[in-house]
């Protein structure tokens, strides 16, 4: 049996998304659901780093938690560290809204995983680049899936291939490998 590790989100779709792509490298995800307080930040390693060490107080490590955000350049890289802030209120229309005329429609997505042992905090990083929709496609995923599209096609159109190239797969690749080093 590979090594079981507890996953702190309020979101299924995170959990769903690292308990399949762990499957592959032997890693076992418990989900803990609870909703936890964000500390604000200028930078997503900044604010998962923090979170984690805020949260090793109150759960039993070892844990992990991940920070993402959706970063659009004609935004400024708005709504970035906002990103769960801005979707419960505008929404993937307000961001349509936000960029109809925008010619520029690149965007990336960043997923900060941030592991606790008790002692430290270590955080893995991944990224993917690529464009905001000009309209919501797809009915596959969460969040922002249908209107971040890569080579044309969104995330929410993916479906399960979706775990093979996005944020939350680069981050886990790097997280589960030095897992299996090191634990
Ligand atoms: O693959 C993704 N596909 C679409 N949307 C995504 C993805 N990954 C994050 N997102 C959205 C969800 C949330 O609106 C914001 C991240 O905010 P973030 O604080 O990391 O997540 P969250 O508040 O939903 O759950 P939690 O903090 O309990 O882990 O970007
Ligand atoms: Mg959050």
């Amino acid at each position: 049996m590979g090594m079981k590790v507890r996953f702190i989100t309020s979101n299924r779709g995170k959990f769903e998304e690292l308990k399949e792509i762990g499957r592959g490298f032997g890693v076992d995800i418990e989900w803990v659901e609870m909703e936890y307080l964000e500390p604000q930040g200028s930078d997503l390693e900044f604010v998962a780093r923090k979170s984690a060490e805020m949260l090793s107080g109150a759960v039993e490590p070892p844990f992990f938690i991940e920070d993402s955000g959706l970063f659009i350049d004609a935004l400024h890289g708005f709504p970035g560290v906002y990103s769960s802030f801005v979707f419960k209120t505008i929404g993937n229309d307000g961001i349509l809204k936000l960029m109809e005329g925008v010619e520029d429609r690149r965007a990336r997505f960043v997923c900060v995983i941030a592991f606790s042992d008790g002692e430290q905090v270590r955080t893995f990083t991944g990224e993917v680049e690529g464009q905001i929709a000009r309209e919501k496609r797809g009915e596959h995923g969460f969040g922002y899936d249908p209107i971040f599209e890569v080579d044309g096609r969104t995330f929410a159109e993916m479906g399960e291939k979706k775990n093979e190239l996005s944020h939350r797969r680069r981050a886990a690749e790097k997280f589960f490998s030095w897992l299996a080093k090191n634990f």
